[in-house]
């Protein structure tokens, strides 16, 4: 298999369950390619589906329709043992950690390891240099509750590794920790990704997250995807109202400036804004409103957005967004709430 094969296929995926109520619809249609290597995103609100759609990629639940495929193996076709083999090539990492309280990180780690009959003193070592790489090496005799959130989530990442997985799933693994955790644990997956060459799943509900490190996204939007692209392709030029409503700074989507034009203007940290608005109110002898700028970092390179209000005028406004366009800015008038 080449390297631009994917490693994880869905095709077609649909997952009900049924229910007292009757029959519920988790996931409609889902197709999707990951590809070997990269890290990949899946972010979509509560309920959208994602952890259903995790449990389903390593068939934990079996999809009611479609099929899932990994390194181009049917994983419906499978004997058991053939899965839990593939199952094994796919680490998780949850939200809450998951280590047994009443093991230390390195029993923790050497866990997956012992079920799969490596020796007690091997099992030890690779948990040992699993803890370096996570950055823990002095902390392989603590117990989770002596651990920080930040610290518990690296012992839970060195025992996904355990079996040297080809892909990390990780579902919501840094929902539960502060902001600057949350960049560190993020800093640590990139670098597994870029060490280790593991593909990088990321599923969460934080847009943050999926800028700080992945490079394509899927969005998943009433149990079926809404839009997938590079993460800085989407947020260039977002098409589906789900992607707008991530991407769109909250300026954007307030009641309070129905009824005026207004543009979204996006840079990708190759051009500066100031001297483009700056030029464009002299060239026009108008001033323009700023509702909102913002600068933030996709997978390492900045970009920034910013919103203007365009004159009432409306050729003068139309050549406002000629002149932004004529600049090499990606500029886009949003006339209606973005529901
Ligand atoms: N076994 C089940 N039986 C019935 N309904 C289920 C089952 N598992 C999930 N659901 C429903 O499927 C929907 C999606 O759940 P899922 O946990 O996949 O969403 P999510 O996007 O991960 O949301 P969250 O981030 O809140 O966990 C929810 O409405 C949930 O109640």
């Amino acid at each position: 298999m080449s390297d631009l094969e994917p490693i994880i296929r869905i095709e077609g995926l649909g997952k009900s369950f049924p229910t007292s109520g009757g029959v519920v619809k988790v996931l409609d249609d889902i197709s999707l390619e990951i590809r070997r290597g990269e890290i990949f995103g899946i972010i979509g609100m509560s309920g959208a589906g994602k952890s259903t759609l995790v449990r389903c990629i390593n068939f934990l639940e079996q999809p009611t329709t479609g099929a899932i495929y990994f390194d181009g193996r049917d994983l419906s076709r499978l004997s058991l043992p053939e899965l839990y083999r593939v199952r094994r090539s796919m680490g998780m990492i949850f939200q809450q950690f998951n280590l047994l309280m009443q093991r230390n990180a390195l029993q923790n780690v050497c866990f997956p390891l012992e079920i799969a009959g490596v020796k007690k003193a091997e099992a030890a070592e690779k948990a040992k240099k699993l803890l370096d790489l996570v950055g823990l090496p002095d902390k392989a005799k603590a117990y989770p509750s002596q651990l920080s959130g930040g610290q518990r989530q690296r012992v839970a990442i060195a025992r996904a590794l355990a079996t040297d997985p080809q892909v990390l799933l990780c579902d919501e693994a840094t929902s539960a920790l502060d902001p600057s955790t949350t960049r560190g644990v993020l800093e640590l997956l990139r670098d597994i990704n870029r060490r280790l060459g593991v593909t990088i799943v990321v599923i969460t509900h934080e847009m943050g997250v999926i800028e700080g490190i992945c490079r394509r996204v899927a969005i998943i939007d009433e149990h079926r995807i809404a839009e997938i692209g590079n993460v800085d392709e989407v947020f260039l030029r977002p098409k589906s109202a789900a992607a707008k409503r991530m991407f769109y700074p909250d300026g954007m989507q307030t009641d309070s400036f129905k009824g005026n034009r207004r543009c979204r203007i996006v840079f990708d940290g190759n051009s500066s804004f100031q001297p483009v608005i700056a030029d464009m109110v002299l060239k026009f002898h108008r001033t323009v409103n700023i509702i909102f700028a913002d600068t933030k970092d996709i997978d390492g390179r900045a970009f920034g957005q910013i919103v203007i209000q365009l004159p009432e005028t409306d050729d003068v406004a139309d050549k406002m967004l000629e002149y932004l366009r004529s600049q090499g800015l990606t500029a886009e008038e949003v006339r209606e709430h973005v529901q």
